[in-house]
């Protein structure tokens, strides 16, 4: 018996969003607050479309840690296995500038994050084994003992049959270099079901400056994924499966304030609608259409959509 469709893994953080729009961070005197970290901002979405979910991490002993768990238990997700550190690490906090709808940028306090504390001994079996599907985050990977404690939840969902889903989710900040960044990638994604990253992502997994999709999905087809999802910003999205079929998401057109918060709300929608049995081309355009609805508003997790909103973009632009 599942009791989760989703548990995702990794980092639940703090967004500082700038408010007053199309200005440098300088000039920016007023932000507001959210959850955010990719992983809690997947598991928002997916628990927002109506996904029972849960969610392994580690949160600070303090005001901002209490804020993270209250937001996330508010939209339904299951918060048991959130860790309280106790060694007075911080959470991250991720500030955003929105220069213009096209430029923007984060500025990333992460020195010394309480997620990435995570201990693979707070990862627990019986959890994990109740879930479907094991959402991982590449940034959980970064650094020891959030690394061990992801790769453990890994091994324990495979051992389980829950199915693996790798969000390549790419940070620069706290990793050394792009040799350690490809070697832990792909030891993860190759024993994953799916895999979800940009184009740039996957060249970081592959460790090379101009991959392309082609030689991507043979080298990752000869091992355990089934379905690859490669996005390329407002050009759209592809699907690739082992069978060989291709499939092309197109991206909507959206009343863009900022970028950010593109890739989580695709996610959650492209996995919400694999799990309610659409077609793959069908779970594309929703993972498109949700993030055409989070480009356009202030937030990433606040702002995730309903299946509702989902479909009523779907059906406005379906020619
Ligand atoms: N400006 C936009 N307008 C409409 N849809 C967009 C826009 N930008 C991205 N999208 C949609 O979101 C999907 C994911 O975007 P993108 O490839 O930029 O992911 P990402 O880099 O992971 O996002 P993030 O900026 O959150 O890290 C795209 O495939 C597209 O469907
Ligand atoms: O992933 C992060 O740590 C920052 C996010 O919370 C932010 O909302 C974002 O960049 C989403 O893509």
């Amino acid at each position: 018996m599942t009791t989760y469709d989703l548990i995702a893994v990794g980092r639940a953080c703090i967004d500082l969003n700038a408010v007053e729009y199309n200005r440098p961070m300088e000039e920016t005197e007023t932000f507001s607050k959210y959850v955010g970290g990719s992983p809690a901002n997947i598991a928002i979405g997916a628990s927002k479309l109506g996904l029972s979910c849960g969610f392994i991490g580690k949160i600070p002993d303090d005001q901002h840690g209490r804020f993270i768990s209250n937001y996330m238990s508010e939209v339904g997700i299951d918060t048991s296995q959130m860790a309280i550190d106790k060694d007075g690490h911080k959470a991250g906090l991720a500030f955003t500038e929105i220069l213009s709808p096209s430029e923007c940028s984060i500025l990333m306090y992460r020195d010394d994050v309480a997620d990435l504390y995570l201990e693979p001994s707070e990862v627990n079996e019986e959890y994990i084994k109740q879930a479907k599907m094991l959402v991982v985050s590449g940034t959980g990977l970064a650094q020891s003992p959030s690394r061990e404690a992801v790769l453990k939840s890994v091994a324990l969902a495979r051992k389980n049959n829950v199915q693996v889903v790798f969000e390549l989710d790419y940070r620069p900040y706290t990793w050394k270099n792009a040799e350690e960044v490809s070697v832990y990638y792909s030891v993860v994604a190759e024993q994953s079901d799916v895999v979800i990253g940009t184009r740039d992502e996957f060249n970081m997994l592959e460790n090379v400056t101009e991959g392309n999709n082609d030689n991507t999905v043979a080298y990752l087809f000869q091992h355990a994924p089934e379905l690859i999802v490669i996005k390329h910003g407002v050009e759209g999205s592809y699907a690739y499966t082992k069978e060989g079929e291709t499939f092309r998401g197109k991206a909507y057109k959206s009343n863009v304030l900022k970028t950010f918060g593109a890739g989580d709300s695709y996610a959650a929608a492209f996995l919400y609608a694999l799990t309610k049995g659409k077609t793959i081309q069908e779970a594309l355009q929703y993972g498109s259409a949700s993030a055409a609805i989070v480009v356009s508003k202030h937030s990433s997790s606040e702002a995730m959509p309903t299946v509702e909103q989902i479909e009523a973009l779907m059906e406005e632009q379906s020619n």
